[in-house]
């Protein structure tokens, strides 16, 4: 029997081409949060946002991720009222395209493709699984409310993109990489589209637009 499980489709179609989004993700479990965040970027393209504006930031572990979005979030803001000499100063990013090496005086056209605008939403991708002692309870507690409260905080929407999972296989089927017939669904996409559908109605709803 097929499952009722899943996300419908947002009213309207999206428009991802404006949008700048963050990923930062965990390294723990790494085999799966690679499908994830290859599914994640893939999607984020599919709906219109531009490579240059997909950002990727790694951290060790899942407890990590609030800090590191919030952190990303409040730097992006600093990054985008940066002066060109702030920049010429080595201000960056990390970005996904490697801005190029500026002479010392560069003109001003080196910046057409500096980022002028914080992130319009951040996704946290973490994979814990379940071991023999209490370690994951407390993570997946811990993190899924530190994440809840960064996008409250901060009003940028941080989409949840940690798997709790108790077994490898359930892990590794929410990122499509099932070892059975059923090779599971790559729950990244799901994250791309909520990124793109919440930074859409965030930039919106904060114009009085309803
Ligand atoms: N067991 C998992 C962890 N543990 C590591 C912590 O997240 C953290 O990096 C460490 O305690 C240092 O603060 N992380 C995962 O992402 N997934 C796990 O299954
Ligand atoms: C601190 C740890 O990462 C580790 O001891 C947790 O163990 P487990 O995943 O078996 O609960």
């Amino acid at each position: 029997m097929s499952s009722i499980k899943g996300p419908a489709p947002p009213p309207t179609k999206l428009d991802g081409s404006p949008l700048r989004v963050a990923i930062v993700h965990s390294r723990w479990n790494k085999e799966v949060i690679d499908a994830l965040v290859a599914g994640t970027i893939s999607k984020l393209k599919e709906q219109g946002v531009k490579e240059h504006n997909i950002i990727v930031q790694s951290v060790p572990g899942s407890f990590e991720l609030p800090l590191a979005c919030s952190k990303v979030i409040s730097g992006s803001h600093v990054q985008a009222g940066a002066t060109a000499t702030d920049l010429l100063g080595g201000l960056s990013f990390g970005t996904s395209t490697p801005r190029p090496a500026t002479p010392a005086g560069g003109s001003s056209a080196m910046f057409a493709n500096m980022p002028s605008q914080p992130f319009d939403a951040v996704i946290a991708i973490g994979v814990l699984i379940k071991g023999s002692t209490m370690h994951f309870e407390y993570i997946c507690e811990s993190v899924s409310h530190a994440l809840m409260r960064v996008q409250l905080d901060t009003g940028v929407p941080v989409i949840f993109g940690v798997l709790t999972a108790l077994t490898d296989d359930q892990a590794l089927e929410r990122a499509g990489l099932g070892r059975g017939a059923n090779k599971g669904h790559n729950h990244g996409e799901d994250w791309a589209s909520a990124a793109v559908e919440m930074a859409s109605h965030s930039r919106r709803w904060s114009e009085g637009k309803f």
